[in-house]
């Protein structure tokens, strides 16, 4: 089966709040809340995907130095089988915006459970919970 490399984030505020995006209309999974993050490309590493990524995303700037592995999913969905390395990042220069028209929310870690997500999200809640 194609496996699917992506890279996403926790961004954490300083009250322990976790940025949560929305996948638009007309995407896979549309109206799924998922961690900002995307595929990594050939040649890149996963951190420098990420800061690419947030970059165009969310229009903030981080740094691998601020990017802490915490833990991965790894899940078959029918077309391909994602593995998708998670990071936590308290530390970023800018304001998030959806620079996509994606909307956003900071979240309770709790609350994660009630938030529709995709179906290898769901594992990675409790490590959040556990670490916040
Ligand atoms: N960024 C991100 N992607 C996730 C999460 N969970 C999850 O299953 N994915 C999947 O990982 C892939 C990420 O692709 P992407 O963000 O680079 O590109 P995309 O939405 O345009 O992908 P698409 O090809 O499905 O339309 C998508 O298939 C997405 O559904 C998550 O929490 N964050």
């Amino acid at each position: 089966m194609k496996m699917v490399l992506v890279s996403a984030v926790a961004l954490v505020d300083p009250d322990g709040r976790v940025l949560m995006a929305q996948r638009p209309e007309g995407k896979s999974m549309a109206g799924l809340w998922e961690f900002p993050g995307g595929k990594v490309e050939p040649g890149e590493s996963p951190e420098a995907a990420l800061i690419r990524e947030l970059h165009e995303e969310l229009g903030i700037e981080t740094w691998d130095s601020c990017l802490a592995p915490l833990t991965f999913a790894s899940h078959s969905y029918a077309e391909f089988h994602l593995l998708m390395p998670l990071y936590v990042c308290r530390k970023w220069n800018g304001t998030v915006r959806g620079m996509e028209g994606q909307a956003l929310k900071w979240v309770r870690p709790k609350e994660l459970r009630h938030l529709p997500m995709p179906e290898a999200d769901v594992p990675l809640v409790s490590h959040l919970i556990d670490l916040l």
